[in-house]
Parts: structure tokens; C-alpha cells; sequence
């Protein structure tokens, strides 16, 4: 597609964003949850329909969505009404559901899973699937804050997996740090029981262990250095959480303790690269959208290209920052809110935006092991910073390519796209906005607007052809 039918297609995306409240009412009738598998299923299932209930007085909800199910990994979603605020739910409060777009699950699932991969035949036949969920892995979330996605992906990996998340935000981190504690940590929300043993509570949290770096994903390299800062480790909060017991709010020595413990365990990680770096400063000015757009692919390729020891990744999420055109309940809140705030991306920082987008993709693929998997993810349906990115990185490395993907039944939910490079996936919930709710509840399942792609890196002895 050519720039000009792209920024009138994004134009006309906005328009119907910006139409009235009675076309926006029927696609943002639902929001949904996904269940905290640490918790009973059967439990969480009743107290939210209970909840539903008083608040609606409507038995449909929650609405399961067919199209992203797996009761193997126990991966399930549910569509609520809108207008509930989760915030008062005791079900959200308690830690038993985890309030989260349903297309963002989809780029979870397709990093995982490969129960949604296809085969380029189109053939029954499923691929390989050694690798999947049968091992310890190493994953990378390269945009992570929030976190929601870093949480399900913590859920849904084997046990002594690791997981590192980097963001570029510290405010969006800290976001991210709770929403880890909530989920993971805290006995309170966590499912956990602290009077169990000390050491079966040690055992059983140490499932997946998270860190938290705070630095820029396009120069990140698998390490802490002075540009990458270890904001958070889940063993060293579990290690709080029991020498202390019940969790409180941390006083100023707690925290400083914990500073410590941070830097130190930072400090044992190999740090080839430390003396090459010194951008730290970058961070305690921090922008939210606009970062050292001026560093050169080329003296990253310099950078990374002496590197010797490495760390790299068995799976990788890139869920980039980009225009969000397609997080429609974002826009909304936006223009429902008594200060409008400006979008970040315009069309006269596009280009910036696309060139990060690029770098991102480009730094997660090359902290990807060979044989490994990269999720490419946006908020946007926008050609340029999805298709257009992908096929850059494919142009780029010979050894990268598509594994195609697919959710549910096309010819049954229209809402789910093949995207412009085959095997991609666009998630475009305006093809069903005039839809009333009840008139078919899956185009009411829809999620956001999302783009996801998943790409393998060949390994050295794999064939070409
Ligand atoms: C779409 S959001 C990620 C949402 C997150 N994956 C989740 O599911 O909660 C994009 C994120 O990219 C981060 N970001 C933007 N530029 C970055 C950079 N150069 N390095 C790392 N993170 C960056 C932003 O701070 C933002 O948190």
C-alpha cells in the first residue's frame, strides 16, 4: 500500500473512532478478564458471575471466548460488560482475574503455543512441537510495561523459566512492578498460602523468575550495563516477602535495602559491555514517548557484532510502541475525558516512530537464540508499522521467516484478518461495529484493534528451501 492510501485509510480508521456514542457503544460493550490460573478455576467462575449479576442483573456474563482457548494451558478468556469497573471487583481485588485485552492474549499465545500455528500447505498436520512447553525457556518482553503480557507469559511457561522484561518508561515500570507483586508475590493475590511451609512457598514461587531491566530495547543487550538498570527480581521480593511474612508498605530503609540487593545482584550478572555505555543519565529525565531516536542501526550492529558472551533468548516478544489506532477503548477514554490529551504519534512523527520500530525488532531478533521465536506486536493497524517492519526484518536476515498463524474460524469471525504478509494476523474489530450485542456474541468478542506476527530464526545446519 502506498503512504498516501495509508494515512487515508488511518484517517478514516480516526473518523469512525471519532464518530458518536452510538456506533462506539457496540464495539466497546465488552472488556474482558483472564482468570489467574493460581486460583481455582470453578471459585473464580462463580464469584464473578456472581459479581456480573448483582451489578447487571444479565446471566450471560462472562461471555467465554471460543477463539483463544486452551483448558490444557489453562488459557481462557472472558468478555464482561464495558462499563464495569473492575477496580471494585472482589474478584480483581483478590488477585483471581487479570483485566486484559483479548487480542494482547493472542500475541502471548502465539509466542508459546504453536496450537495456533498453521502449516504453510495449509495441511492438518501440525508442526514440530518439541520445543513447545515441554522446556525450561528464556523469554524476552522487549516493550513490557504494563505487564500484562509479561504476567501471562509468566503463567503460561514451564517452571525454572526465566523472564526479563524491559521498558524504556520507569513510570510504566513501577506500574509493572505492582502489577507482578499483586499477581506473583503477594500471598494475598497470589494464590499463595504462606502457611505452608516456608520452603514448599520458596519452592512454588521460584516457578519463573522475573526481572525487570529499565533501559532502551533497541541498545539492550541481554545484560545489566549502565544503560540497563535491574528494577525488579521476583526471587529477591519473594526473599522479602518470607524473611518479613505478611507483606507491608515499604519504609524508607526497606526500600533502600532492596535498592541494595538490586545493584548487587546487578553487579554479579557478566557485564562485557559496561564500559561502553554511558546513557544512564537518559533515564532519570524520562520521556514517555521520545527516546534517543538518534542512535544509528549501524553502531548498535557495531556494538552487538563484539560481543562474545551474549545471553540470548529462546523466545522473544516485541510489542512495540506505536500509533495505538487500534486500542479503541484507549481512544475512548481519551476523548471521553475532560482534558484531551494529544495522540503521541501524529503523521509528523511517524517516520520516528516507524524507524523505532525497526530498531526494537531488529535488537529482539538479534537477542534471539537460533531455532528460537520472535513475536512482532502492535495496538495499530497501520501497514507501515506492522507489515512493513516485518518485511524490513525479513529483507534483512536471511535466516528469518514467517510461521503462520491462526485464531478460530475466519469464515465465522470476520474480526480476525489475515495480515498483508501471509501467516501475519490483524485483529480489526471495525468490520463488526454496527453489530448489536446480541445479534452475534462472537463478533462482540472482538478485543482491540492488534497486529501480531511470529517469526522464526533458522538454525545454522536448518536448510534454505
Ligand atoms: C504497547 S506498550 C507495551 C505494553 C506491554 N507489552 C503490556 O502488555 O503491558 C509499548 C511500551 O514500549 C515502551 N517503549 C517505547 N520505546 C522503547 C524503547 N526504546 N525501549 C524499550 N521500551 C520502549 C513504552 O514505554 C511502552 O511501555
Amino acid at each position: 500500500m502506498e503512504a498516501g492510501q495509508e494515512k487515508t485509510q488511518l484517517v478514516h480508521i480516526q473518523q469512525q473512532q471519532h464518530q458518536g456514542n452510538s456506533d462506539s457503544t457496540a464495539f466497546s460493550s465488552l472488556r474482558f478478564v483472564r482468570f489467574n490460573p493460581r486460583f481455582d478455576r470453578q471459585e473464580t467462575l462463580d464469584l464473578l458471575q456472581s459479581e456480573l449479576k448483582a451489578a447487571h442483573q444479565d446471566c450471560r456474563f462472562p461471555i467465554q471466548v471460543p477463539w483463544l482457548l486452551s483448558p490444557k494451558h489453562q488459557l481462557e478468556f472472558f468478555g464482561i460488560p464495558a462499563d464495569i469497573s473492575l477496580n471494585k471487583m472482589s474478584s480483581f481485588q483478590l488477585g483471581r482475574v487479570y483485566g486484559m485485552d483479548v487480542t494482547s492474549g493472542a500475541a502471548v499465545a502465539a509466542l508459546l503455543l504453536d496450537i495456533y500455528d498453521q502449516n504453510t500447505d495449509g495441511s492438518d498436520e501440525k508442526p514440530d512441537q518439541s520445543r513447545s512447553q515441554k522446556e525450561s525457556l528464556r523469554v524476552l518482553d522487549l516493550c513490557c510495561a504494563p505487564g500484562l503480557k509479561l504476567c501471562m507469559i509468566a503463567d503460561l511457561v514451564h517452571s525454572n523459566s526465566s523472564l526479563v522484561g524491559v521498558d524504556v518508561s520507569k513510570q510504566r515500570l513501577s506500574l509493572c512492578k505492582n502489577i507482578i507483586q499483586k499477581y506473583h508475590i503477594d500471598n494475598t493475590t497470589s494464590g499463595m498460602n504462606l502457611s505452608e511451609n516456608a520452603e514448599e512457598v520458596k519452592a512454588r514461587k521460584r516457578r519463573v523468575n522475573i526481572q525487570l531491566y529499565c533501559g532502551d530495547g533497541t541498545t539492550y543487550n541481554g545484560e545489566q550495563s549502565a544503560a540497563s538498570e535491574l528494577v525488579f527480581d521476583s526471587t529477591s521480593a519473594i526473599e522479602e516477602l518470607l524473611t518479613r511474612g505478611k507483606r507491608k508498605r515499604m519504609n524508607k530503609s526497606a526500600r533502600a535495602r532492596e535498592k541494595r540487593r538490586l545493584l548487587e545482584l546487578g553487579s554479579k550478572l557478566p557485564n562485557p559491555h559496561n564500559a561502553s555505555s554511558n546513557k544512564s543519565n537518559v533515564y532519570e529525565t524520562e520521556q514517555l514517548f521520545h527516546f534517543e531516536s538518534n542512535i544509528q542501526i549501524d553502531s548498535v550492529d557495531e556494538k552487538l557484532a563484539t560481543a562474545t558472551t551474549q545471553t540470548l533468548f529462546d523466545r522473544v516478544l516485541v510489542d512495540a510502541e506505536c500509533s495505538s489506532d487500534g486500542a479503541i477503548r484507549h481512544i475512548q477514554k481519551r476523548q471521553s475525558s475532560t482534558v484531551l490529551k494529544e495522540a503521541a504519534w501524529t503523521d509528523s512523527n511517524l517516520d520516528e516512530l516507524i524507524d523505532l520500530q525497526k530498531r526494537l525488532i531488529d535488537s529482539g531478533y538479534r537477542l534471539l537464540e537460533s531455532g528460537g521465536i520472535l513475536v512482532y506486536s502492535t495496538c495499530s493497524l497501520s501497514k507501515r508499522q506492522n507489515e512493513e517492519v516485518v518485511n524490513w526484518l525479513l529483507n534483512k536476515y536471511n535466516e528469518s521467516f514467517i510461521i503462520p498463524v491462526s485464531f478460530g474460524d475466519s469464515s465465522e469471525l470476520e474480526f480476525i484478518q489475515v495480515g498483508g504478509i501471509p501467516g501475519t494476523v490483524r485483529f480489526n474489530p471495525f468490520v463488526s461495529r454496527d453489530e448489536p450485542i446480541n445479534s452475534n456474541e462472537h463478533s462482540m468478542l472482538a478485543g482491540g484493534g492488534f497486529f501480531l506476527a511470529k517469526l522464526g530464526k533458522m538454525r545454522r545446519n536448518d536448510s534454505l528451501d
